[in-house]
């Protein structure tokens, strides 16, 4: 507070520090042995009345905006305000108070910062984070929402990605061992140009450990995290974000180096690493929602990546198995990129009777409004499905997903569809156009891990609901006929 003397009675007891004497006068015992010139004690931590004559002084305020000048007294003086005490015309003073904003606003603030953090972190050409108004569902007319019940897939237009303008660029800030249920997997941090959102991959392989020179199948590693940073950066500060080689421990800290090229890796030896792009669920995968099966299906991807490969049989290799190695690509598009909220309004219109594809449109959204230019370009940064490295085998039953990453320009070499673990049991012949992979399919499985919250298969009328949507409407490739009879509608 930067107060003044003024003409008020009180202000005598403010000649050494206005300030504190202000404080004292209203927050301390009697300033004074004329009780006449003291205030009674307050003991709140906050002055209500200061505070009250605060809020009657400033025009509104919004907790987002802390920034603001609350407190007139607290303006220089030559912008003209009146000083506390002084005479004053309050109802003229009011008029004369503006109430200006230090803040820009926070979408400018955002734009700012991602700028900022992406200059820092090296991405060139970084694009704008997204407008507020891109962030919003597409209005639909109303003749579309009504009869938006009856739509059918064939009917719903095409999904509308702005073009990308600039190479979508990705940058791995920093890596860790995570040590799973299934096994160890190195989490892997993304920053990109796309978005703000930070995407991860989860890299599962036993190279990631291996001092070999020349190991089965190249070490399934980051770029642009072994790449170098800056002439500054130490050994320590490689380490520290990941960039090493072997396993890390308080004897063995070795940071990696960028390879002067990367060889083309022949997969006439070892098959392709398996490979699932997932999108986040936070009800599936951190509440246990059984309306999906997102949870179980991120817990089978990481099971079946870690198990082991088998061989095709050479006898210069003499191995018939080595440990499994792939990557979860695990995209922070929540819902299937409509947000949370609106996933959660979409659950209550499925509630009253829509399912997951109408609910979606009645929101005002695309069935999926997913994109998939930032898995790929993980991809691409992990060596997966590149020119010069190995094609993938995409673990999924959405052939949008196929389509998306070969547009892309990736390799999928063979999709590996993936069956709900409450459908293994229901019929011993299914009807696919491929190898079928149950989940915990073998006797004596970990059960562990299963669905991330209470194991096991999730099921239910919801998620056979949500699962025959998803063949019907949105074209997945799985067997029907393994749909629970009661949820047919
Ligand atoms: N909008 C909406 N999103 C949902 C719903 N249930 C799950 N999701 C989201 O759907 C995404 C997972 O997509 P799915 O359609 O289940 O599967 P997929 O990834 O397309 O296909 P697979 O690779 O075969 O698993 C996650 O982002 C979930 O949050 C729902 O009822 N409505």
């Amino acid at each position: 507070m930067a107060l003044t003397q003024s003409r008020h009675p009180m202000t005598s007891h403010f000649d050494a520090d206005p300030d504190t004497a202000l404080l004292d006068l209203l927050t301390g015992p009697r300033v004074h042995a004329d009780k006449r010139a003291g205030l009674a004690r307050r003991d709140a931590a906050l002055d209500p009345l200061l505070l009250a004559a605060i809020a009657a002084s400033a025009s509104h305020t919004t907790r987002n905006h802390y920034q603001h000048d609350l407190f007139p007294g607290a303006r220089p003086l030559n912008e003209g305000l009146k000083r506390i005490g002084e005479d004053t015309n309050e109802h003229q003073d009011r008029k004369r108070l503006t109430y200006v904003s230090r803040q820009a606003p926070r979408r400018a603030r955002l734009q700012n910062q991602v700028i900022l953090e992406s200059k820092k972190n090296g991405i060139p050409g970084s694009l704008e984070p997204l407008k507020a108004a891109e962030n919003l569902p597409s209005p639909i007319s109303r003749k579309h929402l009504s009869s938006a019940v009856n739509v059918q897939m064939s009917e719903i237009p095409p999904q509308s990605h702005p073009p990308p303008t600039i190479l979508t660029e990705v940058k791995c800030m920093a890596r860790t061992r995570i040590p799973t249920p299934h096994g160890p997997a190195f989490l892997h941090l993304y920053h990109n140009n796309r978005d703000q959102k930070e995407h991860l991959a989860i890299v599962i392989d036993p190279a990631q450990y291996s001092d070999e020179e020349t190991p089965l199948a190249p070490a399934i590693r980051s770029r642009s995290l072994d790449a170098v940073w800056s002439e500054d950066e130490t050994e320590m500060d490689r380490i520290i974000r990941g960039a090493y080689v072997g396993k890390l421990s308080t004897t063995s800290q070795r940071a990696s180096h960028p390879p002067s090229s990367y060889q083309h890796f022949s997969t006439d030896a070892v098959p392709s690493p398996l490979v699932r792009i997932h999108s986040e669920c936070f009800t599936g995968e951190t509440v246990g929602s059984m309306r999906c099966d997102c949870g179980e299906q991120l817990d089978e991807a990481i099971r079946l990546i870690s198990q082991p490969i088998t061989l095709p049989h050479d006898p210069s290799v003499g191995l018939t198995t080595m440990p499994g190695r792939g990557a979860v690509v695990y995209l922070r598009q929540e819902g299937r990129g409509i947000g949370l909220l609106s996933k959660i309004r979409a659950y209550n219109l499925q509630d009253l009777g829509h399912d997951t594809v109408t609910a979606n449109l009645l929101l005002g959204h695309n069935a999926d409004e997913r994109s998939y230019e930032v898995a790929s370009a993980i991809l691409r940064d992990l060596g997966l499905g590149s020119e010069v490295g190995e094609g993938v085998r995409l673990l999924t039953n959405n052939p949008d997903k196929v389509l998306a990453l070969e547009k892309e320009g990736l390799r999928v070499v063979e999709r590996v569809p993936m069956v709900p673990r409450s459908w293994k049991n229901r019929s011993a012949a299914p009807l696919t156009d491929g190898p079928i992979v149950t989940y915990g399919s073998s006797e004596g499985e970990k059960a562990v891990g299963v669905t991330m919250l209470g194991g096991e298969a999730a099921q239910g009328e919801d998620l056979d609901k949500y699962l025959r949507t998803k063949v019907l409407r949105m074209g997945h490739m799985l067997p029907l006929h393994l749909v629970g009879t009661n949820s047919l509608t």
